[in-house]
């Protein structure tokens, strides 16, 4: 019987034949600690207790990304602890004020097909657009990995989304994410691995494919996987990485859902309040007024959103008493976009430029919402308290519809948009 991606990656990594259900030890080749929930959060205390000590300090990379810029002293305290573990380790992979970890592991190479990825953020499996089983581990979980090289996991069962057809202009990998989302369920994958195949996310660049396995764990999915293709194998040859091994799942591979899509008849999807999968039709919901744009986070902050943003408002001014926030998801986003003028074409229509960080997205600093306050985000979390008051309201949507929207300072549809 066929195998998925998730099984041969798993057994290629536990030198077993495994299938869905099997629970067994695989190894870990790149252990990622963010500074919010890394050697702050029971690691720098219990390390010193083990024999072992850190297995291998190449396979760990620590990103200080949640606190930079930090907005508190107590911030700085935590971006400076994160630091100096790292320095008293020895850990070579640091990073820090480069933007979302996700976008840095990426960029960085980190992330390789046929690989076991592993962070302390539930947005690792960002990664599965590379081919990687890439996933969120707890801090517990994580002093266990560093200090052994390996975990025990279990394989999950994978549920199959197929999009097929093409994407009207203005409609975003964003939106196909947000649809799978109000099929399957905030909790509808728990467990499992979702593999999107299917010509319209072939047709998609790297950047845009990232927004949706990016956003695997908001249906409580352990992964989100999409197969390595020459779009991959460029992205991966601009880091560098030319020898790894990409698994394929098999024609005859079984699989617990398959669900199927057309792209072409989608049109631009928001999450309304209070949650993730509480996903509507723009056209549906538009004229509601705003008060805060974001555009940023690992989910919709990359130079393709950034540009298509630009192509939006270029020329224009956004609405009156409106506030646009822009973070590119990294530094070097962030240069791209300085330098090909998207940046200030973004600024020039009123946007206000912030550097790469978590903050906005997360709540922990910059483009805090007061009470009753409405923000439409590029992001992928909507609950209650997410980005500040717990009595403001948070709308996900695309970076064409966030950019459309902070023109009218109304949720707009970014396919009315006359050219
Ligand atoms: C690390 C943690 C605060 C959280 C996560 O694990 O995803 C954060 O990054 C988020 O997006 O909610
Ligand atoms: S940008 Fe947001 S979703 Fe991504 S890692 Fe940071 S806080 Fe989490």
């Amino acid at each position: 019987m066929g195998k998925t991606m998730s099984e041969k990656i798993l057994s290629a990594k536990s030198g077993l034949d495994l299938k869905a259900g099997d629970i067994a030890w695989v190894s870990v080749d790149k252990a990622m600690l963010d500074d919010i929930l890394g050697p702050r959060v029971q690691i720098a205390e219990h390390l010193p207790k083990l024999s072992t000590g850190i297995k291998n300090v190449d396979n760990v990379v620590v990103i200080s990304d949640h606190y930079t810029p930090p907005a508190t002293v107590k911030q700085a305290e935590i971006v400076k602890f994160t630091r100096d573990w790292s320095k008293e380790y020895g850990i070579q992979n640091y990073y820090e004020f480069k933007g979302p970890c996700h976008q840095v592991m990426a960029e960085e190479g980190h992330v390789v097909p046929g690989t076991v990825v592993l962070g302390t953020d539930s947005h690792t499996c960002m990664g599965g657009a590379l081919g990687a089983f890439a996933s969120g581990v707890g801090s517990t979980e994580m002093l266990g990995i560093i200090s052994q090289g390996k975990t025990w996991l279990k394989v999950p069962e994978t549920i199959l989304v197929e999009w097929a057809g093409s994407l009207p202009q203005y409609v975003m990998a964003k939106d196909m994410v947000l649809h799978t989302i109000k099929h399957i369920g905030h909790a509808g994958a728990t467990y499992k691995a979702i593999e999107f195949i299917g010509d319209a996310i072939d047709a998609l660049s790297v950047d845009q494919r990232m927004a949706i396995t990016n956003m695997a764990v908001e249906m409580g999915a352990k992964v989100g996987l999409m197969r390595v293709d020459e779009k991959v194998e460029m992205y991966l040859q601009d880091k560098g990485i030319f020898s790894y091994e990409a698994f394929y799942s098999d024609p005859d591979a079984t699989y617990c859902q398959v669900l199927r899509f057309d792209a072409s008849s989608l049109s631009p999807q928001v999450a309304c309040p209070h949650e993730v999968d509480n996903v509507h039709d723009v056209r549906a919901i538009k004229d509601k007024a705003i008060d805060q744009f974001y555009l940023g986070s690992c989910t919709g902050g990359r130079y393709s959103d950034l540009e298509i943003a630009a192509n939006i408002v270029k020329g224009k001014k956004i609405a009156k008493g409106v506030r646009f926030l822009v973070s590119p998801a990294s530094q070097s986003i962030w240069e791209k976009a300085s330098q090909s003028g998207v940046l200030g074409t973004l600024a020039k229509s009123g946007a206000t430029i912030l550097a790469p960080t978590c903050g906005v997205c997360v709540g922990l600093h910059s483009g805090l919402l007061a009470a009753k306050e409405r923000c439409l985000s590029t992001s992928n979390r909507n609950f209650i308290g997410r980005m500040g008051s717990t009595e403001a309201e948070i709308y996900l949507a695309s970076p064409a519809t966030v950019a459309a929207s902070a023109l009218k300072g109304i949720i707009a549809d970014p396919c009315d948009i006359k050219e």
